[in-house]
């Protein structure tokens, strides 16, 4: 099994995107339909997307978007500042702003509490706040976040990898997601492949990131 660690993951994620041109909103879509294919939608119903403002957010909004397709009840919780969002976050929020009645922006105590109660009538929680974009300790109102979905005796998937969890070392960042199930994306990050408790429940997904751009990063093949 290949593993990758943060680094490696996201000059692969480049080369894909800057050089083999593959548009990073086509492995958004193929991230959140990986994930999609994990849960069983006649057992899950009820979901709460919790985002971040990046990419991996993004994956989490595009999800969201397939979710309220089908007719799915789905709360969207924000976290971070949307001014400095992703592209493809912004352009996944656009559409789940049409089709969501509301989307709930996390940045007060309020709004922590509000959540914390929302999230008792789920039946299925969604971490997208970070991915390999994580890269300090988790704190502040991101800390909160996660110790109120790792309270809240929900079924929890973890996009790309568990929220707090470094994708290199496999420490934890602070507190990180206690997810049930880790969809992560096209290679095994070496962070979950440590942790035993992590790698049991991790499956990985491939979500088109063509086998050229992971040669040329980790084995120099460029031809
Ligand atoms: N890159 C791609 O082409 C694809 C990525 N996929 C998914 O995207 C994530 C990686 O997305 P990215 O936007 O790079 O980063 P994250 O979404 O993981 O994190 C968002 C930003 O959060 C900031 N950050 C980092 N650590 C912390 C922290 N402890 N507290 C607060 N904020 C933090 C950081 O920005 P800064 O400017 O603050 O450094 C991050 O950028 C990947 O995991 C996949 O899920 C797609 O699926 C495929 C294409
Ligand atoms: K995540």
């Amino acid at each position: 099994m290949i593993l990758v660690d943060r680094d490696q993951m996201r000059a692969i994620d480049r080369y894909a995107i800057n050089t083999l041109k593959i548009p990073s909103i086509c492995l958004v879509e193929r991230a959140s339909l990986a994930v999609l294919k994990h849960i069983n939608l006649n057992k899950f119903g009820y979901f709460a997307v919790v985002a971040g403002v990046g990419n991996n957010g993004a994956d989490g909004l595009a999800l969201a978007r397939n979710l309220l397709a089908r007719y799915k009840d789905v709360e969207i919780y924000i976290v971070g500042d949307v001014a400095m969002a992703s592209e493809e976050f912004k352009i996944n929020l656009a559409s789940c702003e049409t089709l969501c009645e509301e989307i709930f922006y996390v940045e007060s105590i309020e709004d922590l509490e509000n959540m914390e109660k929302r999230l008792a009538n789920v039946n299925l929680i969604v971490d997208a706040l970070f991915g390999t974009g994580l890269n300090r300790t988790v704190t502040g109102i991101y800390a909160t976040v996660i110790s109120i979905l790792n309270n809240v005796m929900k079924y929890k998937v973890s996009i790309d990898l568990p929220s707090g969890l470094d994708a290199s070392t496999g420490m934890d960042l602070g507190e990180v997601v206690d997810a049930d199930l880790i969809v992560t994306l096209q290679l095994m990050k070496a962070g979950i492949y440590e942790r035993e408790a992590y790698k049991k429940k991790c499956v990985i997904e491939d979500i088109g990131i063509p086998q050229k751009a992971i040669d040329s990063v980790l084995y120099g093949l460029v031809n």
